[in-house]
């Protein structure tokens, strides 16, 4: 089995169906953010705060270069695919599934999490604004695209499972 990446906006459900999704193939689940944090010994906000945002991106490009290329999910943060080289070595290493979901289920789900230091002002706002600038490009690099609005984790695995088999890894659905 191909690398399937986990592509899309912040508080789209990566993490949370990544882990579930490996654990139903029965492979490795790697979280970009969870790895970062972990190496660095902070948490994401301490990186952002104490680093800065353009450290967190050179930390991500240089985790992603050295992923697996079967075997795995990786729920990535919702950042990576702004980089060019990024969606290279995705596309290179395996297929990528962009989770997608409107501003205003984004916010209902984000609306009390501290932990993205990118929404830390006016949240509605912040949302609207970065989706918008990013939407062009998960559609551009998406093999597969799930709406996850009014889903729960468990029946976007069950959709995204039956597409692979309908029509075979790495197709679009
Ligand atoms: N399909 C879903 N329906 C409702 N809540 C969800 C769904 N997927 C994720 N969530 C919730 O949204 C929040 C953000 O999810 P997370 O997996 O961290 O997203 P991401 O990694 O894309 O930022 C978490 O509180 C999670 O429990
Ligand atoms: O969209 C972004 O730029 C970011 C998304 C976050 O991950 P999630 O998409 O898992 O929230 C995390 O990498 C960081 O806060 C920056
Ligand atoms: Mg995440």
């Amino acid at each position: 089995m191909r690398t399937i990446f986990l592509i899309g906006f912040m508080g789209s459900g990566k993490s949370t169906v990544g882990r579930l999704l490996a654990e139903r193939l029965g492979v490795r689940f790697i979280d970009t953010d969870e790895e970062i944090a972990e190496k660095e010994g902070k948490s994401i906000n301490e990186i952002f705060a104490e680093d800065g945002e353009a450290y967190f991106r050179e930390l991500e490009t240089a985790l992603l270069t050295g992923l697996p290329e079967s075997n795995a999910v990786v729920g990535t943060g919702g950042g990576v695919p702004l980089k060019e080289i990024n969606r290279v070595v995705m596309k290179e290493k395996g297929i990528a599934v962009f989770l997608d979901a409107p501003a205003d289920v984004i916010l209902s789900r984000l609306i009390y999490d501290q932990s993205r230091p990118l929404l830390k002002g006016d949240k509605d706002k912040e949302i609207r604004e970065r989706l918008s600038i990013r939407m062009p490009i998960y559609l551009e690099i998406a093999d597969i695209r799930i709406s996850t609005s009014g889903k729960t984790p468990e029946e976007i695995i069950g959709e995204l499972i039956a597409c692979f088999k309908e029509r075979g890894m790495g197709h679009t659905c």
